[in-house]
């Protein structure tokens, strides 16, 4: 049986592990494998089975980093190698200590058209879709948890699996005439790459409920995209932006206590740490 991956964390704080540790390992590594009796490495086997396209990652010196889904001839929809490259991409930047920032987007003018339907078609029995739905689930819940601020920057159409995509970046950033569609019900499909369970948390469940009930095309006024201001330009240095990070994800993923617990943690990293103690002597004033 497939249980939330919050069960896990709950589990491990009964056992008695700092929470602080506990969120730093939790977003490392494969979110089912230590509960759940799936194995990565032949689900891994079987994706490869479908080849075609890339996810290409450029890390660059600013430390922003930019991800992109690239099968242009079939509207960058995701093959089953694609997927693999996904979750080898999100390991990559999981042990990138220098990064603060992450840009996904699609290749040729476009965002993502999904799940390639020709694997959908090959693999359509309810174990091999199972076991697709449990790798991306665990590749995306990854790359949210990265301690990088994420935008999804949508070009062109973002359908089905791809605008499940956007919801696992910090924001989502949509160019004019771009659609962000969760077009799942037309496939007589729900969202199963987490894209429901993180559509809940962003948007509410009744705005959740029209998005995929009626497979609506994403009103900027459903709050689902978002302008991110200025944090990839200048700004605090790296480790500053990765506790704002962890803060903000302990606060959405544990309960009150542990949160602030978790708060106050990461607040004894940065408190008096040299990105402090430069700005408080940039405050000549208040010597
Ligand atoms: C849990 C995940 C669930 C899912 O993601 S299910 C998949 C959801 N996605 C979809 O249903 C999108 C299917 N595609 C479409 O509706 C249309 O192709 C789309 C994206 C609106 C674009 O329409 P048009 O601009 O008219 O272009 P087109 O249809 O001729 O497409 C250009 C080429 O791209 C291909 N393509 C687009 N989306 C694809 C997909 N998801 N899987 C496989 N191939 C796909 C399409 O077949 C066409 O290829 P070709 O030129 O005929 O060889």
């Amino acid at each position: 049986m497939i249980t939330s991956d919050v069960s896990f964390v709950h589990a491990n704080h009964l056992n008695g592990y700092p929470m602080l540790r506990l969120l730093q390992r939790q977003s490392r590594g494969c979110v089912y494998s230590s509960v759940h009796s799936f194995n990565q490495q032949e689900v891994r086997e079987k994706l490869q089975a479908f080849p075609g396209g890339s996810v290409d990652l450029l890390k660059q010196e600013s430390g922003i980093a930019v991800l992109t889904i690239n099968n242009p001839s079939r509207m960058n929809a995701f093959t089953g190698s694609m997927m693999v490259d996904l979750e080898e991409r999100v390991s990559q930047l999981e042990g990138w200590a220098d990064g603060k920032g992450l840009i996904v987007q699609g290749a040729a003018g476009t965002f993502c058209s999904g799940s390639d339907l020709n694997a959908v078609r090959a693999i359509s029995n309810p174990q091999d879709g199972m076991k697709m739905c449990i790798f991306m689930q665990d590749a995306l819940t990854r790359l949210l948890r990265l301690p990088l601020i994420s935008v999804a920057l949508v070009e062109g159409r973002a359908l089905g699996g791809g605008a499940e995509l956007t919801t696992a970046c910090d924001f989502r950033l949509m160019a004019s005439g771009s659609v962000i569609q969760f077009v799942h019900k037309h496939m007589g499909l729900v969202p199963g790459w987490g894209g429901a369970a993180r559509l809940v948390r962003i948007v509410g469940s009744q705005d959740a409920l029209k998005l995929l009930g009626g497979a609506l095309k994403v009103d900027p006024e459903v709050g689902l995209a978002d302008w991110t201001g200025r944090w990839t330009s200048g700004g605090p240095p790296d480790r500053v932006i990765r506790a704002v990070k962890k803060v903000v994800l302990s606060g959405r993923e544990l309960p009150l206590s542990e949160a602030l617990r978790t708060e106050k943690d990461v607040f004894g990293t940065v408190w008096g740490a040299p990105a402090n103690l430069r700005a408080l002597a940039s405050k000549s004033k208040h010597k």
